[in-house]
C-alpha cells in the first residue's frame, strides 16, 4: 500500500497542531517536517523545538527532511525531540555511511535524499544500509513547485537496482506530488508520497487525502490487471 506523508511546510503554522491532526484523522502514515537551514536551500524553516513541541499530540511516524548543511551536528538532537525516520541529503555528507550508520546508532530509521541532478550510482553502495531512499521530483527549497517528470526514470532505475539486490527500503518522492502526478510515480514504484500544498492548501484536507490516495491506488490496481 501506497503510503502518504503531508509535508507541513505548507500548512498554517499558526494552526500546525490543529492541521497536524486533521492529516492524522484522515489516516496518513507519515508526517514530513522540512528542515531548511538557509545554507544547503535558499528558505529557512523549523528546528528541533517544533518537532518536540508536537510529538506529544501525535502518533504518526516523524519523517524528518534535512535540507541542511553538516547534518551530522543535529542527528541527535532532532532524534531527542522525536524524529522516527531522519533523512539526509547525499550532496550534504562527505562521508554518508558514517552519517546513515551514527542515525541507526541513535535509534532512529536512516533515509537518504538525492537531488534531482543527482545520480543513483552515488549511492548504489550503501543502498543495503539504508532504510529509505528519496528522490526529489523538484528542486528542494520551497514547496508548490512544478513535478519534474524525468525523474520517473530515475525513480524505475531505483526500484530496479532495488530488486537486483533483493533489499527492502522505501522509496519516497517528494515535489510537485498531487492527484495528475501520483499514479505515474506510483507505477514507477514509489511507496510513500510527499505532498505538501496539495494537501494543506486544499479546501478540505480529508478530502484531499482521499482523493491522492484513490489516485494512487488506481494505478496499484491497473498494474495487477
Ligand atoms: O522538500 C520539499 C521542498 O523542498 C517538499 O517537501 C515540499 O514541501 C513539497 O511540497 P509540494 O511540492 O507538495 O507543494
Amino acid at each position: 500500500m501506497v503510503k502518504i506523508a503531508p509535508s507541513i511546510l505548507s500548512a498554517d503554522f499558526s494552526r500546525l497542531r490543529e492541521q497536524v491532526a486533521a492529516v492524522e484523522e484522515a489516516g496518513v502514515e507519515y508526517l514530513h517536517i522540512d528542515v531548511m537551514d538557509g545554507h544547503f536551500v535558499p528558505n529557512i524553516t523549523i528546528g528541533p523545538p517544533v518537532v518536540a513541541s508536537l510529538r506529544p499530540h501525535s502518533r504518526l511516524v516523524f519523517d524528518v527532511h534535512l535540507m541542511i548543511e553538516k547534518p551530522d551536528y543535529y542527528i541527535e538532537e532532532f532524534i531527542a525531540a522525536g524524529a522516527d525516520l531522519v533523512t539526509v541529503h547525499v550532496e550534504a555528507c562527505t562521508h554518508l555511511h558514517r552519517t546513515v550508520t551514527r542515525i541507526k546508532e541513535k535509534g532512529a530509521l536512516a533515509g537518504i535524499a538525492l537531488n534531482p541532478a543527482t545520480p543513483l550510482a552515488l549511492v548504489e553502495p550503501i543502498l543495503p544500509t539504508v532504510d529509505l531512499v528519496l528522490l526529489m521530483t523538484v528542486n528542494p527549497g520551497f514547496g508548490g513547485q512544478r513535478f519534474i517528470g524525468e525523474i520517473v526514470s530515475k525513480l524505475e532505475a531505483l526500484c530496479d537496482l532495488r530488486a537486483k539486490y533483493a533489499l527492502k527500503f522505501e522509496i519516497e518522492v517528494d515535489g510537485g506530488i498531487n492527484v495528475n502526478t501520483a499514479p505515474a510515480v506510483v507505477r514507477a514504484g514509489a511507496g510513500v508520497l510527499v505532498t505538501g500544498s496539495a494537501i494543506f492548501t486544499a479546501p478540505d484536507i480529508a478530502t484531499a487525502i482521499h482523493d491522492l490516495r484513490a489516485a494512487a491506488h488506481s494505478t496499484l490496481v491497473c498494474i495487477k490487471t
